[in-house]
């Protein structure tokens, strides 16, 4: 097995060791130690979850489940076993980025269009667990993500959905364009379209989430509600703030996070390991 990541600290931003202590104060405090199936979402995130995952023992024997070609990228060429959702139903723990959390652990996925990977992975999941940086952090969704809830819409339907979508109160849902280089509609992993629909601040993240479901045409919707467990958050001065489904938060001091990311650097293990 190779396992070839090995990010160096030095060459990372403030936000990026930011983003690296939440993940390996994820991976630490929620790696069951009889993991046999692993779900990896996708972002610039969950690719500290990767690497602090290379450095566990026993790692070559579970199999990751990806949730879009980015992550299935990650897991192959970093040597680990890449298996489906089909094969693979039980999962033991999931670690995905987010766009937005807010303080009953709601989300906004979908920045990079994965959504439904990520959707199907969270429910076939036991354990969620978010990681980003501290600017997801929030009260209430659509406080900071305003680009809108991502929605994957079946192609030919796009029209009809940005029509019920007004209907719903959102002023001016929009159909997501390709990266420079693609003429035309941003294409999905699974071969839909996205529409980014800013609903403002949103009140009721389940209800609007239903709602957006039962157009006909939408495949999957960017609210997460009611499925994640814990979201952890780097901070800008290394600590990391933890906020359990529970209402329960804490916060992970600094001298703690960087101790484990230098014990990590000199022997290739964490002093401050919580299996679960
Ligand atoms: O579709 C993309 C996903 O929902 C990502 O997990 C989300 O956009 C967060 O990405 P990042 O870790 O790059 O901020």
């Amino acid at each position: 097995m190779s396992r070839t990541l090995d990010l160096d600290s030095e060459d990372l931003s403030p936000i990026e060791l930011a983003k690296r202590q939440a993940c390996h104060m994820a991976v630490d405090e929620n790696l069951p130690k009889s993991a046999k199936v692993i779900g990896i979402g996708s972002g610039s995130t969950v690719v500290y979850v990767v690497e602090r995952l290379l450095k566990k023992p026993g790692i070559e024997n579970v199999v990751f489940l990806p949730t879009g070609f980015q992550s299935k990228e990650l897991i192959v060429s970093n040597g680990l076993r890449l298996g489906d959702p089909d094969c693979y139903p039980d999962v033991d723990v999931a670690f995905d980025g987010a766009d937005e959390v807010d303080a009953n652990l709601n989300c906004i996925k979908g920045g990079g269009a994965c959504l439904f990977q990520e959707k199907l992975i969270a429910v076939l999941t036991k354990r969620l667990v978010i990681v980003a940086d501290s600017r997801k952090n929030s009260e209430k969704l659509g406080a900071y993500w305003v680009k809108g809830v991502p929605i994957e819409v079946v192609p030919m339907a796009y029209t009809f959905v940005l029509r019920e979508l007004k209907r719903l109160g959102c002023k001016e849902p929009k159909l997501r364009m390709g990266a420079p280089g693609k003429a035309g509609p941003l294409v999905t992993d699974n071969g839909n379209f996205i529409i980014d629909a800013n609903f403002g601040l949103i009140d009721k993240p389940e209800e609007l989430f239903k709602q957006i479901k039962l157009i006909i045409g939408v495949v999957e919707v960017g609210i997460f509600s009611q499925m994640i467990q814990s979201a952890y958050f780097g901070n800008p001065d290394g600590s990391v703030t933890v906020k359990k489904n529970d209402g329960t938060q804490r916060i992970i001091p600094a001298e703690v996070t960087v101790a484990s990311a230098v014990q990590q650097k000199i022997t290739g293990e964490n002093p401050n390991v919580i299996t679960v």
